[in-house]
């Protein structure tokens, strides 16, 4: 997503028009605070020429009770002028929060849906940021901005042609320092565009920062680099706050400017008025009324600044909001394949793999397949080919970064591969309905992940064939039962934040579970090596077991007694298959394999 992108224009119609699509359920609130938009503006003279009225005709000539009357209906019209405003802002607020509701929804849905390379190149700070501050600032276009802005200019319209209805004469004096202030607002407002879009720029570096590190709290304080950590955070917090500081340096200008600018008006006003009443031709009324009416011009167009500033940063937030919505990163899902029944076959047919854009950069510039000995791309697998027969269990083995990770997330297509084939029961994954895919594929990560949320939700992630039933049964299959009783609440207890009030071995039995009440034909597991205690040790050993019966497997493995079990190991090194056999087999090819086995768990006395 290329910040670039984002134009910052004030008006855009194009983001108008299609921000216009989410009021559509909305139209009535829509055209409530348009109504009431006119009527605040059409009645906003009214007070004014009431006072004018009210001096004139009663005041300066001692008539008490008319001057009674005129107080009440001066303060019913208040009155019914706070009512109208009340119910404006209400419905305006209204409009903003239900908008930005369903965009909320709508891009959490989206961003759920991207493929993961997206998200190895989008910090997910970002995204945080994206959804709640750039979203907030959208509500505003509604609730603080757009039809505002129009009652304003309606206002000024209205009041400025009642002014010159009234002494056309004393009008043009006083709107003299108009075009000063008018070059003002326009200085004015260039320079906080750039203001505003700084801001929003640190207010996204600082959410990212935080995600990352307070996510990664345990490992600053594992290498005590609290101070060096501070040390960047705060560099950050120094751009973030020099970014409002500048945005609000503009305005300690602005708003002064404006006073001197509306006093000059005053001024004029007091010389010309006086000037007129001496000479008999307007009544004191009329300069007192049109003091009131310079506030009412005045204080609109200073405020028209900062609603304009308003409306800017709810576009930029609408413009950043529907760059993710346009974020076309999904995983194609053109298989309709969705069979009743899966043997669990699976083949590896010649497949070429890597993390980099190759493809699709050949294919955006017409060129052909990649090259395989092109040595510019870092291939992470190739020209791996094997195949694993329905019940069987296969284990991958090899060094760090071998390309173990890689080939299980390739099979449920969480990434896709560049060139050959991955096939389950003969057909070519990508013929199959992505969904029916993943859920016939289960895949149990090292790194296990768990909700904020009860055990049994974790579980079940809310899936609703998923009985509470089932769930005991698959725990006791997998000897997690007796623990989770244990746990305050049992299947209620609450799991903190990531799982972090449960010991790593339970939190794998958890995904164990997860992994056996959604029954998958094919099992994919990444064996954790995080040591445990004995005790369950033997218990996750013994799930294991449990879990790849009856199922097709594809295991990395880091336990001896996984891999020994195992009907076929594959060796891989950089990507390449170095040999593939039984553990007898590959012991007696004395190669790869033994000496892995020799450094990994034989010296380890395993
Ligand atoms: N998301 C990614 N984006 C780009 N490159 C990646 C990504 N994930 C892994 N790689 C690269 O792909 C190669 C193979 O990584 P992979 O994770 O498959 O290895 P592995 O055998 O599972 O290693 P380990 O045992 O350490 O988990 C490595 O060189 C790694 O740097």
């Amino acid at each position: 997503m290329s910040e670039a992108k984002i134009t910052g224009r004030t008006y855009d119609t194009q983001l108008l028009r299609r921000l216009g699509k989410y009021l559509r359920p909305y139209r009535t609130y829509f055209v409530w605070s348009v109504i009431l938009t006119l009527i605040v503006a059409g009645i906003s003279p009214l007070l004014p020429m009431l006072v004018e009225y009210t001096l004139d005709q009663f005041i300066l000539k001692n008539n008490y009770q008319g001057l009674n009357i005129m107080t009440l209906i001066m303060f019913g019209l208040l009155i019914f002028q706070t009512a109208i405003r009340y119910y404006h802002t209400l419905l305006t607020n209204s409009l903003g929060q239900s908008v930005i509701r369903d965009l909320r929804i709508e891009t959490f849905n989206h961003i759920t849906d991207l493929r993961l390379k997206y998200f190895d190149k989008t910090p997910i700070g970002r995204l945080i940021t994206r959804t709640i501050s750039d979203l907030e600032t959208i509500a505003d276009i509604f609730s603080e901005g757009l039809i505002q802005i129009i009652g304003d200019i309606l206002q000024l319209i209205v009041i400025i042609g009642v002014m010159f209805y009234t002494d056309w004469e004393l009008t043009l004096i006083v709107l003299i320092p108009m075009p000063l202030m008018v070059i003002a607002t326009h200085f004015f407002q260039e320079a906080m565009k750039s203001a505003f879009q700084d801001v929003r720029h640190w207010v996204s570096n600082l959410n990212t920062f935080l995600q990352e590190h307070i996510s990664g709290v345990s490992i600053i304080q594992f290498f005590a680099r609290e101070k060096q950590e501070m040390d960047k955070f705060k560099a950050i917090n120094a751009e973030h706050r020099n970014a409002h500081i500048r945005s609000n340096w503009y305005f300690s200008i602005f708003f002064p400017v404006i006073e001197i600018i509306m006093a000059i008006a005053l001024g004029l006003l007091v010389w010309y008025g006086s000037k007129s009443i001496l000479a008999g031709r307007i009544s004191p009324g009329v300069v007192v009324a049109f003091i009131m009416y310079i506030n009412m011009i005045f204080r609109p167009i200073r405020e028209l600044v900062d609603k304009f500033n308003t409306l800017q940063m709810g576009m930029v937030g609408a413009e950043r909001i529907f760059t993710v919505l346009d974020t076309d990163e999904k995983t194609p899902n053109d298989g309709i394949l969705k069979p009743e029944k899966i043997k669990g076959d699976i083949t590896f047919d010649h497949v070429w793999f890597t993390y980099d854009d190759y493809i699709e950069t050949n294919k955006k510039l017409n060129l052909p397949d990649p090259i395989v000995d092109d040595h510019s791309v870092k291939w992470v697998l190739k020209d791996v080919s094997f195949t694993v027969k329905a019940g069987e269990t296969l284990a991958l083995v090899g060094a760090t970064g071998a390309g173990k990770s890689s080939t299980i997330n390739i099979l449920s297509r969480f990434y896709e591969i560049s060139k050959g084939s991955i096939r389950l029961d003969g057909v070519d994954i990508r013929s199959y309905d992505i969904n029916y895919l993943r859920k016939t594929i289960a895949t149990v990560l090292q790194d296990v992940f768990l909700f904020s949320d009860t055990v049994a939700n974790n579980i079940s992630l809310y899936d609703p064939s998923i009985t509470r039933e089932a769930m005991i049964e698959a725990a006791k299959r997998v000897g997690a039962h007796e623990f989770i009783e244990r746990l305050p609440g049992g299947y209620d207890y609450q799991v903190r934040e990531r799982g972090s009030t449960l010991s790593a071995g339970q939190a794998q039995l958890i995904s164990f579970i997860r992994a056996l009440v959604h029954d998958p034909k094919i099992l994919v597991l990444d064996e954790a090596t995080s040591s445990v205690d004995t005790e369950t040790e033997l218990l996750i050993q013994a799930a294991i077991d449990k879990l790849m019966k009856n199922r097709t497997s594809i295991v990395i493995a880091h336990r001896l007694s996984t891999i020994q079990k195992a009907d076929k190991i594959i060796v891989l090194d950089h990507g390449e298959i170095k040999e593939i056999g039984n553990h007898q087999e590959l012991l007696h090819l004395n190669g790869y394999y033994k000496r892995l086995y020799d450094l990994q768990f034989h010296s380890a006395g395993i």
